[in-house]
C-alpha cells in the first residue's frame, strides 16, 4: 500500500485533509474546517428595477459596471478563505530552521521559529509558557513531492519557561524543537535532514493526542516504554504529569539504537559507570550528553525521585525484557493505597472501549463516564508504547485499521503476557499505543 499522504496543490478541501497516521503507518482522511466556508454574495441589478425606465441606457451600464465591480470585490473578500498567517490546524505556515544538531548520522534535532510571531499560540495556556495538551503534534510538508508527516515538538527545557533554547530561543518567541531519525528511503525524513539554519519549512496544527490527565484520574502512575524517536510524545507527558501534580509518577524507559543518541563522548572518556551495561541503566548526568539525554538528564535533576529514565542501546544487546517491563509497572506504584475505579463502559478507562480509539483525539475527547463503585476513585495508571510500528507491535501488540483510520486494537504482545500473569496490571493499568 503507498502511505504517502498526497497534498493536493489546488483543491482547498481536499487541502483540508489531514494525515491521521501511526509511528509508521498513516492514513489520509477528510478533516472538518474549522473556517467555516463563506457563501459568495453576488449583487446584480434586479428586474424589479425602483428606477424609471426612462433613465438613459448608459446609466444603466454604469450601474450595471458598479455591481459587477461590488460584486466581484464582495466576492473576493468573502468567497477565498482567510488564511491565517501563524500556526494552525488547516493550513501550511512558514517557519525558519535557526539550528540543527546532529546526534548519530540518522538523528538530529531541528529548532524552527515562526516567521509570523503569535504571542498567543493555541498550544499555550493563556498567559502562561505551559502547553495546554498533554499530547501533540504537527505535520510538516514536504514541497517537493507534497506529502506531510507529523513530528511531535519537544517539550520547554524548563519548568517556567525561562531557559533559553539552543542559546538563542526559547518557547516565549514561539520557538519549536524536534527531534527526528531519518528512515532509510523516508521520503519526508530525508528531506528534513537535508535542511540546514535559514532554512524554510512549512507547519500546520497543532494536532492533538490522547487527553492523558483525564486517563489518569485520581490516579499517579505513567510507565513510558519508547523506541527511538517515539520518547519525545513521553516526554511531553512527563512534563504534563510532573508539572502538573505534585503526587505523580514517570518512569520513561527509552530504547535507542546508537550510543550517540545518547552521549557522543567515546567511552574511555566517561568517568561514571553506566557505559556499557547489559541491562537497562539509569541515565545520569554526565559529560557529552547528547541534547535529548541533557534534557532527561536536566528533568531528573528537577523533579528528583518521581522521573526515572532507563535506557538500552541496541547496538550493545541490551533491550526491555518483559521483567523490566514487570519491575517498572509493579514498582512505580508500590506505596498506592487508591483502588481504582474498574472504569466499565467509559470511553476513558475501559480497556475494551480503547480498542476503538484513534490516538488523535482531538479537541472535544470523551469525558469520564465511570459509574461510582464504593471505595474506588476514577482513573488508571498509564502504560504507554510509543515508537516505530514493529516495537509498539512487540510490546503491545498490532494498531488495528477500522472504518478508515487507525485504532488502537486489542492489548497484545510483552504487555498482554504480563497482564496475564499480573490480574492486578490489567485492573489498574491502561494500555495505549502510539
Ligand atoms: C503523531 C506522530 C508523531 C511523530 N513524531 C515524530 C517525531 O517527533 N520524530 C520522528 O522522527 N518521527 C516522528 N513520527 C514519524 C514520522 O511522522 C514519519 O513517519 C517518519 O519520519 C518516516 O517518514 P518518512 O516520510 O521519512 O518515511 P516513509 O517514506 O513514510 O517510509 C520510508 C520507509 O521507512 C520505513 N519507516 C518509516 N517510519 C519508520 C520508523 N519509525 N521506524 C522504522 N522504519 C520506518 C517505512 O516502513 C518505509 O519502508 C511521528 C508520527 C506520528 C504519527
Amino acid at each position: 500500500m503507498n502511505t504517502r499522504t498526497l497534498l493536493p496543490k489546488v483543491n482547498v478541501n481536499m487541502a483540508a485533509m489531514f494525515c491521521a497516521r501511526s509511528w509508521t503507518g498513516r492514513l489520509c482522511r477528510p478533516r472538518a474546517s474549522r473556517f467555516p466556508t463563506k457563501h459568495a454574495t453576488f449583487y446584480r441589478p434586479s428586474s424589479t428595477s425602483s428606477h424609471p425606465p426612462t433613465q438613459p441606457r448608459s446609466s444603466h451600464t454604469r450601474r450595471r459596471i458598479l455591481f459587477l465591480l461590488l460584486g466581484t470585490t464582495t466576492f473576493l473578500l468573502f468567497a477565498t478563505p482567510a488564511k491565517p498567517p501563524t500556526l494552525n490546524e488547516t493550513t501550511f505556515v512558514p517557519y525558519t530552521i535557526t539550528s540543527r544538531a546532529s546526534l548519530s548520522p540518522a538523528s538530529f534535532i531541528l529548532t524552527l521559529v515562526p516567521q509570523t510571531p503569535n504571542p498567543e499560540p493555541m498550544y499555550l495556556l493563556p498567559g502562561t509558557n505551559r502547553w495546554r495538551h498533554p499530547l501533540w503534534s504537527v505535520e510538516f510538508k514536504q514541497p517537493e513531492v507534497q506529502i506531510s508527516r507529523h513530528y511531535t515538538p519537544l517539550p520547554p527545557q524548563s519548568k517556567d519557561g525561562d531557559d533559553m533554547l539552543d542559546g538563542a530561543e526559547s518557547e516565549r518567541n514561539g520557538a519549536l524543537r524536534f527531534y527526528i531519525r531519518a528512515h532509510s528511503d523516508g521520503e519526508m525524513s530525508h528531506y528534513l535532514r537535508r535542511l540546514r539554519p535559514h532554512d524554510t519549512v512549512q507547519l500546520r496544527g497543532p494536532h492533538i493526542g490522547f487527553d492523558l490527565v483525564k486517563r489518569l484520574g485520581a490516579c499517579k502512575n505513567i510507565v513510558f516504554l519508547a523506541g527511538g524517536t517515539g520518547l519525545v510524545p513521553g516526554m511531553q507527558a512527563a512534563r504534563v504529569a510532573l508539572d502538573g501534580y505534585e503526587d505523580t509518577n514517570v518512569s520513561l524507559l527509552w530504547a535507542v539504537r546508537s550510543r550517540k543518541d545518547i552521549q557522543s563522548t567515546p567511552p574511555s572518556e566517561v568517568s561514571n559507570g553506566w557505559w556499557g551495561s547489559s541491562g537497562p541503566t539509569e541515565i545520569q548526568a554526565a559529560e557529552g550528553l547528547s541534547p535529548i539525554a541533557r534534557q532527561l538528564a536536566d528533568m531528573k535533576a528537577q523533579y528528583g525521585k518521581r522521573l526515572s529514565v532507563q535506557v538500552v542501546v541496541d547496538e550493545e544487546g541490551s533491550s526491555f525484557q518483559p521483567v523490566h517491563l514487570q519491575k517498572a509497572l509493579l514498582d512505580i506504584g508500590k506505596d498506592d493505597k487508591l483502588v481504582s475505579n474498574p472504569g466499565s463502559g467509559c470511553a476513558l478507562h475501559d480497556q475494551k472501549l480503547s480498542e476503538q480509539a484513534s490516538e488523535f483525539e482531538g479537541d472535544a475527547g470523551p469525558n469520564c463516564a465511570c459509574s461510582p463503585v464504593e471505595g474506588t476513585l476514577p482513573g488508571k495508571n498509564l502504560f504507554i508504547i510509543s515508537g516505530p510500528g514493529g516495537f509498539v507491535k512487540h510490546y503491545a501488540g498490532d494498531k488495528v485499521w477500522q472504518g478508515g483510520r487507525q485504532t488502537q486494537g486489542p492489548v497484545g504482545g510483552v504487555a498482554a503476557q504480563l497482564q496475564k500473569k499480573n490480574p492486578q496490571l490489567a485492573k489498574e493499568w491502561l494500555v495505549l499505543k502510539l
